[in-house]
């Protein structure tokens, strides 16, 4: 099952989810002048930064709202860039956030899980309920796939909705027994399921909570770096170092700007990024 090679690779180089959110204003000028294509600045920079981390990420995430936002050229760099991950054999979260009618759903799943767009995970939204997340199954029983759904977000406003009291509990527990329910029908030799959750990790008070008792699900964890979230706080989501992964987009693919020599060696700094955030995980484990 996919959620075993995700839990595997967890084990042989970290946590790291490296977020491709390569908006045009976070790549540097050179690359733009090359390559004067859209598609081809993007996907250039994304490819760039995959070979110099592939050895330490354990998973890439392109946003596709910073793809879609460039029109048709973006949308070839979501779909190159999702398709060298594949190539070279590293696995891929497609963040996209679907939620939607089950007719509509089933697209969506064509489209991300199979299609142009295929990738060995997405993100999804429950607010529409749980049969806007059943079409998705077919691509976890049939095609290897697996999905992280919306749970506890890592923003602000998480509070206008997700903690409203449901019978004295916060709404995101409500939705979070459903998943881990229906997630218990699949599961891989790791005790994980390729039905996930997303959980910021910005928020710390329930943590503990939450990490309790979804005890076997497996976590997408965003937040650490430009939405402040630090090792000691994503530390509380994971099982003793697996059991989630931990997103940084921004912290990574733009460090380059805090040095001189950066612009060219833009890819040199997302490495460094990435290496300095993994040993900051890691001194959390052991605090
Ligand atoms: O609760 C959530 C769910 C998704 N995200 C996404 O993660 C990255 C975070 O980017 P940073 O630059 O590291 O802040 C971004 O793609 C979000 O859409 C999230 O932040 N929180």
């Amino acid at each position: 099952m996919i959620i075993d090679r995700l839990y595997n690779t967890v084990e042989e180089k970290g946590n790291i989810c490296l977020g491709l959110d390569s908006r045009l204003e976070f790549i540097p000028e050179g690359l733009k002048e090359k390559y004067r294509d859209i598609s081809k600045i993007i996907f250039q920079f994304n490819k760039k930064i995959i070979d110099e981390t592939r050895d330490i990420v354990t998973i890439y995430k392109p946003q596709i709202a910073y793809y879609e936002a460039y029109g048709i050229e973006g949308l070839i760099a979501y779909k190159n860039t999702l398709k060298y991950i594949k190539e070279i054999g590293a696995l891929s979260i497609g963040d996209i956030k679907r939620g939607d009618i089950a007719s509509t759903a089933e697209m969506y799943g064509k489209a991300h899980l199979d299609g142009e767009f295929e990738a060995d995970f997405i993100t999804l939204n429950p607010y529409m309920g749980m049969d806007s997340i059943t079409p998705y199954l077919k691509y976890i029983e049939e095609g290897d796939k697996g999905i992280f759904v919306l749970v506890r977000t890592s923003n602000p406003g998480a509070k206008d909705f997700e903690y409203l009291d449901v019978s004295g509990e916060p709404l995101y527990y409500s939705v979070g027994d459903k998943l881990q329910e229906l997630a218990s029908k699949y599961k891989g030799a790791s005790g994980y399921s390729p039905i996930g959750m997303v959980v910021g990790g910005t928020h710390t008070d329930e943590a503990t909570e939450i990490r309790n008792r979804y005890k076997d699900m497996f976590f997408l964890i965003p937040g650490y770096g430009a939405q402040g979230a630090k090792g000691e706080d994503v530390n509380l989501y994971l099982n003793d170092g697996n059991g989630g992964v931990v997103n940084s987009s921004r912290g990574i693919i733009t460090n380059y700007k805090k040095y001189e020599d950066g612009e060219e060696n833009f890819h040199k700094y997302a490495r460094e990024a990435v290496l300095k955030m993994k040993e900051d995980l890691l001194n959390a484990r052991w605090l």
